[in-house]
């Protein structure tokens, strides 16, 4: 069963409520053991989501929300473990991911199925999805092989690494994009200065949080920003129409996923700090 998150305009979500924000947008309860959580959002039907296997293989499996006789009959699938080391068995073809591992899946592999190494520890695959029109090479991608982009300064609080995992200078894929920021000790802000992308959809996932740390993560159009209160593992939904921006009680890991109009990362419209209401 997909939890299925319908799009929201721009003109309805300036009215929503703390409660409306997280329910619309917000994503927790991922990496419950032995078992898979997906969300599937209308904003560009990216699916979003968690496998977490312990004491059982998990088998990634179409249900009747994506209309086809397998996951990837035509999808692709991004994957990037940030628990112990797993195994993903595509095929019958092993792919042994460390923490911070990645790994494109490309349209047409018919079984997908999560492994951990230790039962006691298990990976965490987290996992995005987007319709793909074209079989492209199933690729390994370690953090090493990944584009790095420097961004920010201590000054600003926001002194942090880009890693670009799926990526048209990593690998091919469809459509999806996805990656890894990484910030440096000290820094907290992440995507701020804050832009928009029309083109493009974005889900951002909070890690390496401690148990009573929060990352407030901002949303909304420029003129309008909200904010939710994110906690370790957990993600968030940003429309294309709305900024996604974020400030930790301390430092953090986020991966993001884009699915939309184009590949090209640096496509944004940034929006001057002055010019956010
Ligand atoms: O730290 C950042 O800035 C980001 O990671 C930005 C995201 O990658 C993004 O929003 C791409 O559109
Ligand atoms: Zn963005």
């Amino acid at each position: 069963m997909l939890d299925i998150r319908y799009a929201s305009s721009n003109k309805d979500a300036k009215h929503f409520d703390t409660e409306r924000l997280r329910e619309e947008f917000h994503i927790n309860g991922l990496f419950q053991k032995d078992e898979i959580k997906l969300v599937y959002s209308h904003y560009d039907r990216i699916i979003a989501g968690s496998a977490c296997p312990a004491d059982k293989e998990l088998k990634l499996e179409a249900g009747k929300e994506i209309g086809a006789e397998f996951f990837l009959e035509r999808r692709e699938l991004g994957i990037i473990n940030v628990g112990a080391p797993g195994v993903v068995v595509l095929d019958g073809e092993e792919y042994q991911l460390d923490s911070r591992d990645g790994l494109y899946v490309g349209m047409g592999i018919k079984d997908v199925v999560f492994k951990s190494e230790n039962p006691e520890k298990p990976a965490k695959f987290y996992l995005n999805s987007a319709p793909a029109h074209k079989a492209y090479p199933t690729v390994k991608i370690n953090i090493k092989d990944a584009n790095p982009v420097k961004l920010g300064t201590a000054e600003e609080v926001n002194k942090r690494t880009i890693y670009q995992f799926v990526h048209p200078n990593v690998c091919q894929s469809c459509q999806l994009l996805m990656g890894m920021t990484l910030l440096e000790e000290g820094s907290v802000w992440n995507t701020m200065p804050a832009h928009t992308h029309d083109r493009r959809m974005e889900v951002y996932f909070y890690f390496d949080m401690k148990d009573d740390d929060i990352v407030f993560h901002m949303m909304g159009e420029p003129k309008e920003t909200r904010h939710i209160i994110m906690r370790n593992e957990e993600a968030v939904i940003s429309p294309s129409w709305s900024i996604h921006s974020g400030v930790g009680t301390s430092k953090y890991t986020f991966i993001w996923g884009m699915v939309g109009e184009n590949q090209t990362f640096t496509d944004m419209d940034h929006i001057d700090k002055k010019d956010l209401l």
